[in-house]
């Protein structure tokens, strides 16, 4: 039975990266998905969008929505202050399988929790079953048209607080206009949208940022 694509990043990861090295992961990750493979992980050009929103919310609790091969969770962990975490939801099984691997070679699992199941089941559980008050962060990567029902069963739940930042990625492509929508026209979100490019390609992108106001 021959490999995923995702089997193979995962594969040129671990022969060659340096185990325990967050950065030395998501550099080799980008270099066989430029060079090699494409596939959707957000990036180096918006992963440094990513990274500064990251660093100005110094989240204590962080959530991610898609974590596919684990690039973003291994980025935006690198980042946290000792003691804060990153709760990531993948419900493809091959991709969280992939995804933990990843995590535990770049020596970040003690900063990661990943959840696996939609993200419609695992939200509502976050305070009970996970300890969750209010989420600082969330990054939302999954399919496109589950980032509004997601963000509006984020707020259902008093998941968020006033100034918790959601950062959402491809704006433009495949784009997420009823995202796009809902947030900018809802009075309890100020949103900032940073043009840039799709992931190892010349085709434009952009993230859009949304701070909840309570
Ligand atoms: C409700 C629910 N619950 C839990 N996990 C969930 C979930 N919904 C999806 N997932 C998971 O998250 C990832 C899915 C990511 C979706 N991302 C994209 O589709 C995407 C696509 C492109 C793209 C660009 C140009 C092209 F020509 C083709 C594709 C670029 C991107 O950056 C993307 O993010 C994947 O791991 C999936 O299993
Ligand atoms: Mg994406």
């Amino acid at each position: 039975m021959n490999q995923s694509k995702e089997q193979r990043i995962l594969n040129f990861v671990l022969q060659n990266a340096v185990r325990g090295d967050p950065c030395s992961v998501v550099d080799t990750i980008d270099k066989y998905c430029s060079q090699k493979e494409w596939a959707m992980n957000v990036g180096d050009e918006k992963g440094k969008i990513l990274d500064k929103t990251v660093q100005e919310a110094n989240p204590s609790v962080a959530l991610e929505l898609g974590t596919y091969c684990g690039y973003s969770a291994v980025r935006i962990s690198r980042l946290l202050k000792a003691g804060s975490r990153l709760l990531t939801v993948e419900f493809n099984p091959e991709f969280a399988a992939i995804a933990k691997q990843m995590i535990e070679f770049a020596g970040v699992q003690d900063k990661v929790k990943l959840l696996e199941g939609p993200s419609e089941e695992i939200i509502p559980q976050l305070k009970k079953k996970y300890e969750v008050d209010t989420l600082d962060f969330v990054f939302l990567d999954h399919w496109k048209d589950r980032y509004t029902p997601d963000t509006i069963l984020l707020q259902e739940c008093n998941l968020l607080r006033k100034g918790s930042v959601l950062l959402a990625d491809n704006i433009i492509f495949p784009g997420a206009p009823d995202f796009l929508n809902y947030v900018r026209k809802s009075p309890h979100f100020q949103c900032t949208n940073y043009p840039s490019h799709l992931e190892y390609m010349q085709v434009e992108d952009a993230m859009e940022k949304a701070v909840f106001l309570g």
